[in-house]
Formats: C-alpha cells, structure tokens, sequence
C-alpha cells in the first residue's frame, strides 16, 4: 500500500466528514489539544515545584501554582473524557453516509459485475468497513493519535534542553524496531485476513441454508441437516486454521517489541542513575527527566501504533473507496432524455450477437427484430433458447456483444439510463418479494391512504378480495422474516404482486417473463383476458412456454438455440409446418386431455 493511497483515502474521509459531519472536525480539535497537553500539565507542574522548594520559595506561590494546576488539570481532563465519548459516537455517525453510497454504488454497478468473482470479493471487502464498524472509529481515532502524538512531539522539542541526546537516538532506534516489526506482523494478517472473507462468506451462506425460509423446505424435503452441518464444520476448521495462523504472528511480534522496550528501559535507567552518581544531577531534575523521556517514548509508541492502525485500517479503506469508485460501464454511456416517456416507442435488434462475460458460447446469434409501438410479442421456445438473455439485453442488464438495439431509432446507450429504464416494466421468472407492506411492494413509496391506483391494480389482478381479507389490508407485511404477523402469499398470488408492481410504474413497454407459470389453466385464461386490457397502448413483449398467449399477440416470435427460426403471426405460423405448429398442437392435445372429462 503506497503512502500516496493513505493520503488519498485520507482526503476522501476527510472530504466525507466535512460534507455530512462538521461537528466531528470541532470536537476533534478540542480532543486533540486537551489531549496533547494532558500529560505535559503534571510534568509542568512538578518542575516549577521542585525549583520552588530548592529556591525557598514562599508557602503562598507554592499553594498558588497547586491551585494553577489543578484548574487546568480538571479543565483539560474534563474536555478530553467529553469529547472522547463525542469523536465516538460522531465516527459512527459517520457509518451512515458511508452505508448510504455503499448501497447506491451497489444497486447502480453494472448487473455483470454481480456475477464476476472479484468483484464480489472487493464487495465484500468493502462492506468489511461498515460491517465492523469499529474499524472506522479506530482509523479515525489513529488520525486524531497522530495530531496528538506530533503536538506532543513540539512541546517535547520545546523541553528537550533537559533531554540526553543519547537517549533520543535510542528512543527512536527501538520505536523504529519496533514499528518494522508491528508493521511486517499487520501485513502478513491483513493478507491472511483477506484470505478468509471469502471463506466467511461461504460460511453466512452455509448459515442461510439452515435458517432462511426460502431454502426451509428444500432442506427438509431431502434430509439436509447432515449435509449442512457437514459443510459447516469444514468450513470453520479452515477458517480457524487462517485465524490461527494470525494469532501465532502476533504473539511472534507482541514477543519481539517486548523485549526491544526491555532493553530500551534498562539502558535509560542506567544512564540517568550514572548521571544522578557522577554528573550532579539532582533528584528533581532527574524526575522531570524520567517523566519527559517516558513520554518522549510514550510519544513515540502512541504515533507509531496510530501510524500503523491507519495503515492496517488504510487496506479496508482502500477497498471501501475502490468499489466506490469502480466505473459503472453501463450507466456512463450516453445522456440522452426520453421524449414522450409515456408512449410506447419502436424496438429494434440489428444483427444482435451476446455472449455472457464468463462464457465465449454465443446465446444470442445475429437477432434482426422489430416490435412496432403498442404491438404484443410474444416469444416461445425451448429451455435455454435464449429468450431471457434477449430481454436481459434491452434491459441493459447486459451490453451486446455486437450490433445494436434501437428504440425510437436511437441506439439504446445513447438514452442516460435512468431515461431508458423508466419506459419499461418488467417482471421476471425470479421476481422477488420483499419483507415489506404488499403496498410498499407495488408502489416502493411511503403509504398514501386512499392510493386509487394501487386498489385499481389489486382489484384487475384478482387480489382486492385476499388483501381486504388481511387485518392490514396493504399495509400487510409480506413474509413472516420480521413481523409475527406477517403473511406468506402462493406463487400466483405472489406472481400478481409482481405484475401489480410492473404496472404501476405506468410505463409504456411490459415485459413478462413466463407470466403463467404459477398459474392454473383458469388463472391464466384470466389473466390474458385482463392483460388484453392493461396492454391496449402499450407494446408488450411476453415469454411464454404456454402458448395461449398466442390469443392477445400480434407477432410470435420463436427462439431456437439463440437464433430466430420462426416469426409471423399466431395463423402465418400454423400455416407452416415448423416448431411453433408442432408445440401448439401438443399444448392443445394436453388441455383437452386434462379439460375434457374421462
Ligand atoms: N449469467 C449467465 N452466465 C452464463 N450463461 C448464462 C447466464 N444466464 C444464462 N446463461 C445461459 O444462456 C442460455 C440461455 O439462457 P436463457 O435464460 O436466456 O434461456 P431461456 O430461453 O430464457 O430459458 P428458460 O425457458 O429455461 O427460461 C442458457 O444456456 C444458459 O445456460
């Protein structure tokens, strides 16, 4: 780590505290000077008292320099333990900005990093900072140890007429010792450290597995408590084999700095009894002595050990503002603004080409296609054809690999994002639900009484009924994760929460990847009907395995193997002899066999 990081990481911290915490810098100060001169104030003191004495001076000056210290003494102790409790509590506060742009940088990284190894990991390692947010009190804490420390140092300078020269250079020899020492430990740990994040990281998932809902039945269903526990085990004992290995290097280093201070004592004790022997210097001064000199040293141990805290805490740091500043590809491409953001605009795909950014095997293969505004299209084809890969792309979860996407005639990255991702809703297979209100889970705004649009979209889904059924009615926590009386909703209902949300967003493209597939026959004959409505001005792109959705699209689209092999509407498609009259007509033989009674 280059001292030019630290001081760079050291400005953007400093930057951060000025903007969100102004209060910390003031409270900071007064904690650096009270503490700086805190113990400066006895050794003061016993000097001008021991010259009193041997000069003779009067009872009264003696009393009077007392009372001197004393008022400083509780003064300065009482600002130091106020503002001590104060820089803490402030350095967490501090935790807040800092979640807050961890989060947002989070949510706007480009969709691929979330797949990408080293990205999770320097994630990961930047969460470390507000995970433990003790880190940041301590780096914050070692920059104020180190005003401390060079302040105390000034005085020192200014006493230092008493100070044997010799005795400095030894001083500073064994701080030095020391420090390299302390410095070389901290470095091997923070690498063993890192080492074992990942390994942490595995375990919380292990930890996931045996108590989130979501995997409860899974785990239950094929007997997984042994497996779990199993994989729980291993994990520990490798994560324990790392944290052993830390604690052996420290106890190496805590033994070495031992026994260099040791020495250090000794020397300076010796030299100050042969000067009090042979060199008349008298108890007094060689009391005032031993106090400048220990804290000289003390002085020294104090900017070392902060030095190196902000250099160890300087690493998690690092990788805190790294991520910060990682480049959003995606995002950072054009800025257009959408005009017309309510009406539906013309979707192109010019020779589109993808493959993932982990795999060279094209999912998507030279893809020409056109979905006219307010036009229904609806997309089928087999597991893994590459259907929502396609959507994937004019979502801008990914860029194509080559040719280009249109909309309204313009590439799709020359819109600013945000612009882009207002004209389209989309729910996916894996929507999720949040451990929120339902009303909070369509709208993601504070509750508003009385929300009309909310209660329209509940009631064309078919939920009015359930959720007025609820002692909470919208205001009803989804999942039991935190609330006791929270409800778990069935995949459909799930499924039309999703399709409440996508359509209060009022955006002029909907996107729904496999709507029916929580659905019963009867559900998704329903839903179709009411889709026919919601969809009239808008385009709207399904996929679907099942092809009644044929009954409300205007063009069909069949995917096979990344390319498009057929595409026309639901009669053009059945006039010929391909894969979309042959899935059909086995769909249709199924419904009847399940419709018709035995
Ligand atoms: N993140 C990813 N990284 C690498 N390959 C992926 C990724 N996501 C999907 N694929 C691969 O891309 C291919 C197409 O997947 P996609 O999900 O687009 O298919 P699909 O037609 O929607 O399938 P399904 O009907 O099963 O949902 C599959 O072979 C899949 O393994």
């Amino acid at each position: 780590m280059s001292n030019a990081n630290i001081m760079k990481n050291l400005l953007s911290l400093f930057k951060l505290v000025f903007k969100n915490n102004k209060t910390y810098l003031i409270i900071s100060f007064f904690f650096i000077i009270s503490s700086a001169v805190l113990p400066f104030i006895n050794i003061i003191y016993f000097k001008y008292l021991f010259d009193a004495i041997s000069f003779h001076y009067s009872f009264s000056y003696i009393i009077k320099i007392t009372i001197y210290m004393l008022i400083v003494y509780l003064i300065t102790t009482n600002v130091q333990i106020y503002t001590k409790s104060a820089t803490t509590l402030h350095s967490k506060w501090l935790l807040i900005p800092m979640t807050s742009m961890f989060c947002k940088k989070s949510i706007e990284m480009d969709y691929q990093f979330t797949e990408d190894q080293s990205v999770i990991q320097e994630m990961d390692r930047a969460k470390y900072v507000l995970a433990n947010g003790d880190n940041l009190e301590m780096y914050l804490d070692a920059v104020n140890g180190l005003f401390i420390s060079i302040i105390q140092f000034a005085i020192i300078a200014f006493l230092a007429n008493v100070v044997n020269p010799f005795i400095i250079v030894l001083i500073l020899a064994v701080s030095i010792i020391n420090t390299v020492i302390s410095s070389k430990i901290r470095k091997k740990n923070y690498q063993i450290h890192r080492e074992s994040l990942p390994v942490d990281y595995k375990w919380r998932y292990i930890i996931k597995l045996a108590t989130d809902i979501k995997y409860a039945k899974e785990v239950r269903l094929f007997g997984l408590k042994n497996f779990i526990s199993h994989k729980g085990d291993k994990n520990r004992e490798e994560y324990l084999s790392l944290v052993k290995i830390i604690n052996k290097n420290e106890k190496k280093g805590f033994l070495a700095t031992i026994g260099t201070s040791i020495v250090q004592e000794i020397v300076v004790l010796i030299i100050l009894v042969y000067m009090v022997i042979f060199k008349n210097l008298t108890i007094g001064n060689f009391n005032v002595l031993m106090n400048v000199t220990r804290q000289f040293t003390e002085s020294f141990k104090k900017f070392f050990e902060c030095f190196l805290n902000l250099y160890t805490i300087n690493n998690y740091l690092n990788d805190f503002f790294l991520f910060l500043n990682r480049k959003s590809q995606l995002r950072e491409t054009g800025n257009l603004k959408i005009e017309l953001e309510d009406k539906p605009g013309k979707i192109e795909f010019k020779d589109v080409s993808f493959h993932y950014p982990n795999d060279p095997r094209l999912i998507i293969k030279n893809i020409n296609l056109t979905i006219e505004p307010g036009e229904c299209l609806v997309i089928v084809g087999e597991n893994g054809a590459g259907k929502t890969t396609l959507i994937k792309l004019l979502m801008r979860l990914y860029d194509v690999t080559s040719g280009s996407i249109l909309y309204n005639g313009k590439n799709i990255k020359e819109y600013d994002y945000d612009s882009y991702m207002k004209i389209l809703s989309t729910v996916f297979q894996d929507y999720i639900m949040f451990s929120t209100s339902i009303y909070e889970n369509i709208t993601f705004k504070e509750w508003l009484e009385n929300d009309y649009d909310v209660k329209f979209l509940l009631e064309q889904n078919q939920l009015i009924e359930k959720v007025e059924s609820l002692p909470y009615k919208e205001q009803t926590i989804l999942t039991r994760r935190f609330e006791d009386d929270g409800i778990e909703l069935s995949g459909g209902q799930s499924q039309r929460i999703a399709f409440c949300r996508a359509m209060y967003r009022k955006s002029p493209t909907l996107i729904l990847d496999e709507p029916s597939a929580s659905l019963s026959p009867i559900a998704e004959n329903e839903m179709y009907v009411q889709f026919s409505k919601i969809i009239r001005n808008k385009t709207s792109i399904f996929i679907s395995h099942r092809l009644s959705s044929s009954s409300i699209s205007d063009k069909i689209c069949v995917l096979d193997d990344g390319e498009i092999v057929e595409y026309g509407t639901h009669n053009e498609l059945m006039g010929i002899d391909g894969i979309y009259k042959n899935m059909y007509q086995l769909q249709s033989q199924y419904y009847k066999e399940v419709v018709s009674p035995a």
